[in-house]
């Protein structure tokens, strides 16, 4: 019998934090060995176990991943971009994989995050979920098929909480739609409408955003033509459809060559 996966899960205490563990406690071929919160955290020295309520565990959250980094294979983190920059030198450093679901990285950021896969191995994606990867596929279909004379909508919808928007979904969705229509993004983007706009222009993607309540994440791209439309929409209801999909990337890329792998390697999409 092979050696079960030991998994880090940074930023432990968030909303993505609790249902990792509880996640990674569930799942076969995975077990939990680090939990990770920052310096100043409220809950450094809790038991993770009852910290997302699955019960003691045994483990206490710290906030040193370099004094634990020698009993981890993957580290899972869902946190904030500098926090998790932080995580990926350390992995460098150690030789670490790991499994990256924050999202609002700016372009310097991301470029390190590149250059860092050419020492080690890991995921990035914006969204875990295996429909919302569906999704994406659905969506080159679409581009293909109306992509060219219809004009193209993405609104997306989350809970009060989240720090940036455009969400990294919404975000994917156009990128998957430009690069099927040979756009570029970030030319063709159009964040938002207010005041006297003018027309709208067809090569255009806009982007609508709605923050409010507990909505744990709602995604439609349109496609809207003269006197017909397609929607796309993806509904996550429980956040552990996330964290589910994470848990499969960690076992997934314990076995992997250095590189940037998202979730479409994962699920064998490509
Ligand atoms: N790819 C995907 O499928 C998904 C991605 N996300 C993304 O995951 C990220 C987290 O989301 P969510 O869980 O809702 O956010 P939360 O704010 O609930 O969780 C973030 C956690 O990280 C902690 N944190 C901050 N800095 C550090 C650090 N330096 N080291 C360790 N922990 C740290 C926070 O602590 P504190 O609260 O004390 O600041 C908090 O506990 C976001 O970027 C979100 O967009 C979310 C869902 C799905
Ligand atoms: O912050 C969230 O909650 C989510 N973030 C991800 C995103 O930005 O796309 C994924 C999911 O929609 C939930």
């Amino acid at each position: 019998m092979t050696n079960p996966v030991r998994i880090a899960v940074a930023g432990c205490n968030g909303r993505m934090g609790k249902v990792l563990v509880e996640s990674v406690t569930h799942t076969e071929g995975v077990t939990l060995t680090a939990a990770i919160e920052h310096a100043g955290s409220t809950v450094l020295g809790v038991d993770v176990g009852e910290l997302a309520n699955v019960g003691r565990l045994g483990l206490m959250v710290t906030d040193n991943l370099e004094a634990v980094i020698e009993q981890v294979d993957v580290i899972i983190d869902f946190t904030r971009p500098e926090a998790t920059l932080a995580n990926i030198a350390l992995a460098r450093q150690y030789g670490k994989r790991l499994v990256i679901g924050t999202t609002g990285f700016d372009e310097a950021q991301k470029a390190d995050i590149h250059a860092a896969a050419a020492d080690i191995a890991m995921v990035m994606a914006s969204n875990y979920s295996v429909g919302v990867n569906l999704v994406f596929k659905l969506l080159e279909q679409a581009a293909k098929v109306m992509g060219d004379y219809t004009d193209i909508e993405i609104v997306e919808a989350h809970h009060r909480h989240k720090v940036d928007a455009p969400s990294g979904t919404a975000l994917s969705m156009g990128e998957v739609i430009a690069d099927t229509l040979g756009r570029d993004l970030k030319k063709c983007a159009v964040y938002g409408r207010e005041g006297i706009t003018g027309e709208r222009d067809r090569d255009t993607i806009g982007f609508a955003t709605v923050r409010a309540g507990d909505i744990v994440g709602e995604h439609t791209a349109m496609f809207v033509d003269i006197g017909e439309r397609v929607e796309i929409t993806h509904k996550a209801s429980n956040r552990l459809t996330f964290a589910n999909g994470a848990v499969r990337a960690a076992a997934w890329i314990a076995a992997q060559q250095p590189g940037l792998y998202d979730m479409q390697d994962v699920l064998n999409l490509k």
